[in-house]
């Protein structure tokens, strides 16, 4: 047996008290309203209702609740013609989801939470979902919500006007509904929990029908009140519990997070379903198609305009700044479809986003935005984080840590606006990101915006100040929250801030970053950049530019001989050829791809040393009688290697001291064995193998030199390869042979020793191996030559090849 249909179409308002009434859907009282239903006539009489002609006895207590509830809340009320449904043939799948769910006669879950962001066509799914399943006879009841309307905007008759349409929907409870109420009428106005359970649970538990009835509840969110929110709910969960077979309730709402609480996931465990309602881009096409060739059909000025229209690439891009979801395609349709217009120039109007003239395609969508946006608690918070997220794709966690917030507090600042962010929590680092391409139009547009708009020069300043300022440092306690896109996106952001007074406050930020950002974070263009957007800057003071200037020639001098990259001749750096430049040449060469910024800790070399060393012409160096600087490059790439072996055996004490806490070698060697070691001592591993590398060839490359001679005895060769792969450490035993195979007295009793402790293998040095070393070595004296004449540098400074 399925739902008795009674009100086909009711619609009506409060009836009159005595005498006889008529839904009229405007609250009438006494004497003989108008009837406003569409499908059938309501009156009462002598407490008898008299539907469609058609008397009702025992109808009391239906007319004491018709007197109180809100009938503009149920789906198909008066006025309902303007309310969203929808369009045909969208939305097909997920109507026929929810209505196989509501009819499963062995349910899961009795309760299914619909949520989705403004916009995205909630309403729409539940008045139709609420048609269909009327005309299905399966329809109990229905509340549609409204915020700020006096009957459906607060929950005081919702439970009333739920119980009066199954009294009305489903035959068999009119009668226990009505004795209800008859018997005592102040249940009108009883508690939530007392309605639910004397007028819905009590009625249906007496009720032999076994097809499952559907109550949809819309709009929860515009509901008065978080407490009674979660109140609707607590009560619908407690009834469902009760009724397992009979009722199911679908509550459709923003995913505000007092009522996302409510359904925590997982949900299927806890009787309730959650129903995301996703972005459909082939319905929004389909609707969109149809709408513009309904207008096309029949407008006035179309008949010239030729089919298809809008073109294809048009309504693709229509398609895409709609997200998927409805509000932005429906607005713009309401927009165009003007009989006072012509449709074609209302579309232009519609692509042309930055438009701020009186008339705005946009002013339902931007009433919706800026109502949103006037509720969000903390207001003078919300438009600076939105502008960050707008310009930096960020999550929850790097804004708390670039506006120094407390962690979680921006998602807190950010908890009015669910409906147009998706806030993943503050445990997760997805991204925010906004739920509408729309809203971000609107953002931009200060015309729309107004105070929230994200573009205006103030706030790209302020956004600007901050972000620089993280940039300040420490490096190592604001790197991990600069993502790749953020690294890219802030020198297009610093570039896109024409020359003014504002701009002035950004130079001290500017000139305090830290040279560890410029060197490792940044884009390497970075320098040669933020050098030309100070140049225009009439206030940027000259030492602030002669700072870029020499960042610009340590990033040259980087990109060109450390990465081998070419450099435009203008920007090839002047070398002073200073002992300290000498060093810093030398190690870029021995350690090819290796940056100023790990070289800079291998030389321990701060910052200011480093960009002295490399950019002050006046580093003073002995010359001889034709003014060339006596540089001997030997005894530089002796002082290197002595410099690196001392560095090689300090990481190696470190790695075994309490800065690791390894208990032993051994214990950190089987840690690396069982691959539980640390990001950090993993990096230190490979330094490790790479100054055995680089000590090799700068070994080969010294003079006779006996404290090298003794300083080599220091180096351990360990069974275990720790920080000596076997090809680095073969390469070092090459190399150091050759060297002291070249002394003018051979001394080759370390080679004996290491071979000794070592139990060394001989094989390592095998033809191939000895071969391919012998190769990387030419290659290394082969790219110091050529170094020296890239920069243009005395040819007395090369070096032969034995
Ligand atoms: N399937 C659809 N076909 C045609 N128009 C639709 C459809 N879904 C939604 N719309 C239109 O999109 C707009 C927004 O829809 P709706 O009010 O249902 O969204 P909502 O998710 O309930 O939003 P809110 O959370 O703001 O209440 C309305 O103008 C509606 O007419």
């Amino acid at each position: 047996m399925s739902v008795q249909k009674m009100n086909n179409h009711f619609v009506g308002g409060t009836g009159g008290a005595g005498g006889e009434s008529h839904g009229n859907g405007m609250g009438g009282r006494g004497g003989e309203g108008i009837g406003a239903s569409l499908n059938c006539d309501i009156r009462v009489r002598d407490g008898n209702f008299i539907m469609n002609n058609a008397y009702h006895h025992g109808s009391r207590g239906i007319e004491i609740l018709h007197r109180t509830v809100a009938l503009e809340a149920i789906h198909d009320s008066t006025d309902s013609f303007m309310e969203p449904k929808c369009h045909p043939e969208t939305r097909t799948e997920m109507l026929k989801d929810l209505s196989d769910w509501a009819g499963d006669t062995h349910p899961k879950t009795t309760t299914l939470w619909l949520y989705g962001p403004a916009g995205a066509g909630k309403s729409a799914i539940m008045r139709t979902l609420a048609t269909q399943l009327h005309e299905d006879g399966r329809l109990g009841g229905c509340f549609f919500f409204k915020r700020g309307h006096a009957t459906r905007g607060n929950a005081k008759t919702l439970f009333t006007t739920i119980a009066y349409q199954l009294a009305l929907n489903v035959e068999s409870l009119w009668t226990p509904i009505s004795k209800v109420v008859e018997k005592n009428p102040s249940i009108v106005a009883r508690s939530m929990a007392t309605q639910m359970q004397e007028l819905i649970s009590k009625p249906c538990c007496a009720h032999e029908h076994h097809d499952p009835i559907v109550i949809l509840i819309d709009g929860l969110d515009e509901c008065d009140g978080y407490g009674v929110q979660g109140e609707i709910l607590r009560t619908i969960r407690n009834a469902s519990s009760n009724h397992p077979i009979l009722l199911r309730f679908i509550v459709a709402s923003r995913p505000e997070p007092e009522i996302s609480k409510m359904f925590p996931l997982p949900d299927h465990s806890r009787n309730y379903r959650r129903f995301n309602v996703e972005q459909s881009f082939d319905d929004v096409r389909k609707y969109l198609r149809e709408e513009f060739s309904r207008i096309h059909r029949d407008h006035s000025t179309m008949a010239h305009i030729p089919s298809p229209w809008p073109e294809p690439n048009v309504l693709g891009e229509l398609v895409r700044k709609s997200s998927g979801y409805f509000i932005y395609a429906s607005t713009i349709i309401k927009f165009i479809d003007d009989e006072n217009y012509r449709p074609t120039h209302r579309l232009a109007m519609v692509q042309n986003v930055k438009s701020t003239g009186s008339e705005s395609p946009f002013e339902a969508l931007d009433q919706l935005y800026m109502t949103i946006l006037s509720s969000a608690p903390r207001q003078s918070e919300v438009t600076p984080i939105l502008c960050a997220i707008v310009n930096f794709e960020l999550c929850s966690k790097e804004i708390d840590r670039l506006f120094r917030l407390t962690e979680g507090e921006t998602c807190l600042c950010l908890r009015g606006l669910h409906s147009l962010l998706a806030v993943p929590s503050n445990d997760e680092n997805d991204k925010i990101s906004f739920h509408h391409a729309s809203f971000l139009d609107f953002l931009d547009n200060p015309g729309r915006s107004q105070t929230f708009c994200v573009s205006t020069f103030h706030n790209r300043i302020d956004l600007a100040r901050i972000v620089l300022e993280a940039c300040v440092g420490p490096h190592e306690n604001t790197d991990g929250f600069l993502s790749r896109f953020f690294r890219h996106k802030l020198i297009d952001f610093i570039e896109s801030l024409p020359p003014s007074a504002e701009v002035t406050e950004l130079l001290p930020p500017i000139g305090a970053v830290d040279p560890e950002f410029i060197f490792v974070v940044f884009p390497t263009n970075v320098p040669k950049r933020i050098l030309a957007w100070l140049k225009k800057e009439p206030s940027a003071p000259g030492n602030l530019i002669k700072l870029w200037e020499d960042y610009d020639c340590m990033a040259s001098l980087e990109k060109m001989v450390g990465w081998d990259l070419p450099v435009c001749p203008s920007a090839k750096p002047i070398f002073p050829c200073s002992p300290e430049c000498l060093r810093i040449l030398i190690s870029l060469v021995v350690f090819p791809r290796t940056g100023l910024s790990t070289l800079r800790g291998r030389l321990d070399l701060t910052w200011p040393e480093m960009r002295t060393a490399i950019c002050d012409p006046s580093s003073t160096v002995a010359r001889d009688q034709h003014g060339r600087p006596v540089l001997a490059v030997r005894l530089a790439f002796r002082d290197v290697a002595l410099q690196y072996i001392h560095k090689m055996m300090k990481n190696q004490l470190d790695m075994r001291g309490p800065v690791y806490a390894w208990e032993s070698r051994d214990a950190k060697f089987e840690a690396i064995r069982r691959r539980e070691i640390n990001d950090t001592a993993e990096k230190e591993q490979i330094e490790q193998r790479e100054l055995a590398f680089g000590i090799s060839y700068l070994v080969r490359l010294s003079p006779p030199c006996p404290i090298l001679h003794q300083e080599l005895w220091s180096i351990p060769i360990v069974p275990d390869p720790d920080w000596q792969s076997s090809w680095s450490r073969s390469s070092l035993i090459h190399h150091v042979s050759k060297w002291l195979e070249s002394l003018p007295v051979p001394a080759m009793e370390l080679i004996a020793f290491w071979k000794q402790a070592d139990k060394f293998d001989l094989n390592l040095l095998d033809f191939r191996r000895l071969n391919d070393a012998e190769k990387e070595w030419r290659n290394r004296v082969n790219k110091w030559n050529q170094t020296i004449v890239r920069l243009d540098l005395f040819s007395d400074l090369k070096l032969p090849i034995h």
